[in-house]
């Protein structure tokens, strides 16, 4: 019998391995405590953009099903408490919840979903004058959306795990991420940092984009 399980999962083994070798490249890992506790952070070069993409992974050990964060570099939100998102919000949340076995894969060039900083503040200027998240994008001729999580399943490969319990509100990572061979057993829903400021944007992800947030938000 363990040498059925073995055949069956071999594919699948082979198939992460190929994923991580020809999108990152592992750097460096070093212990870094933080505000949430001591994690390994586990730098990557990402092969494709060049990015240095992080896995921050928790001391208690990590096992298939872990609950994983693949969260989206935010400047503003996480640097400067912006509360025109969440961003920072979840990312605490996602690192205390980790804490006890799991990992938080932060993804460079994913700022403003993938426009890049200076087009988000572009952006930002098109909401003040009354546009939402997603019209601001296209008004500058960008994608509402155009961020790719291939280089965040080949980090999850790099570290052995192709079953998560995935932290998130956005289907479009569950739907990407199991594309690329990781199972998403179970979606938990990570909804903090709702304030006056971003209460509109929440509402148009959810709306507009197709994001699990609640009703009464
Ligand atoms: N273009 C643009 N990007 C934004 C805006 N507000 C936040 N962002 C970026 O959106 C990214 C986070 O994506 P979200 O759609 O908020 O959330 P998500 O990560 O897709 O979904 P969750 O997993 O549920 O948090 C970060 O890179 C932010 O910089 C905005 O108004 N315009
Ligand atoms: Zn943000």
């Amino acid at each position: 019998m363990p040498q059925q399980t073995e055949t069956i999962e071999e594919p699948r083994l082979v198939a992460a391995a190929a994923l991580v070798a020809e999108r990152v490249a592992f750097e460096v890992e070093t212990e870094i405590p933080t505000a949430h506790g001591r994690f390994r952070f586990r730098a990557y070069r990402d092969l494709v953009t060049g990015d240095e993409h992080l896995a921050i992974v928790s001391l208690a050990p990590v096992v298939q099903g872990a609950l994983v964060r693949v969260h989206s570099e935010c400047l503003t939100g996480e640097v400067f408490s912006s509360e025109k998102c969440e961003c920072g919000p979840q990312l605490d949340a996602a690192l205390e919840r980790i804490a006890d076995g799991g990992v938080v894969v932060y993804l460079r060039g994913h700022e403003g979903r993938g426009i890049g900083l200076v087009a988000k503040l572009k952006a930002y200027r098109l909401q003040q004058s009354g546009l939402d998240t997603l019209d601001a994008n296209l008004a500058l001729g960008l994608p509402a959306d155009d961020r790719e999580y291939v280089a965040a399943a080949a980090i999850l490969g790099d570290l052995g795990l192709h079953s998560v319990r995935l932290l998130t509100n956005n289907p479009d990572k569950i739907a990407q991420l199991t594309g690329h061979g990781i199972e998403v057993v179970e979606r938990v829903p990570l909804v903090t940092g709702a304030a006056p400021a971003n209460l509109a944007y929440l509402r148009a992800k959810r709306d507009r984009m197709g994001h699990l947030i609640p009703a009464d938000t």
